[in-house]
């Protein structure tokens, strides 16, 4: 999926303060944010996302402290669990789930992060 790292936000798809990375919102949307349809897609969209916008300063999942979700369907907790135990094995995010009423472009889950970012990162804020 090519992302929309670079595209023309009036926020930066991550901040590095104080040792930590910020993530901005990373939508379950395609490149010209059509939503992903699928349960287990949407959830891999996001986190997808997620990561790239991370990466913009240096960041992996690895770095990864705490997460939190947005989803339209509460329901999708189960498969959001098992995408974590997926990505993250042992090393274990802290996590907030929430469902809310809508999210922006119709995605039906949206992920930010924040990241402790390890090592000397040279990585420009996109
Ligand atoms: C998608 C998103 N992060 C925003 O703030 O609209």
């Amino acid at each position: 999926m090519s992302t929309d790292v670079t595209a023309a936000h009036p926020y930066r798809p991550a901040v590095l303060a104080g040792g930590l990375a910020f993530v901005s919102g990373a939508l379950s949307v395609d490149a010209d944010y059509v939503p992903v349809a699928g349960r287990q897609e949407a959830l891999d969209a996001a986190a997808e996302r997620m990561a790239e916008r991370l990466a913009t300063v240096g960041g992996t999942l690895a770095d990864i402290v705490k997460l939190t979700y947005y989803v339209t369907d509460l329901s999708l907790r189960e498969e959001a669990n098992r995408q974590l135990e997926r990505l993250f094995a042992e090393a274990r995010p802290a996590r907030t789930f929430v469902e809310v009423s809508r999210l922006p472009y119709g995605a039906t889950v949206e992920i930010d992060a924040i990241a402790q970012v390890r090592g000397d990162s040279t990585a420009p804020v996109a």
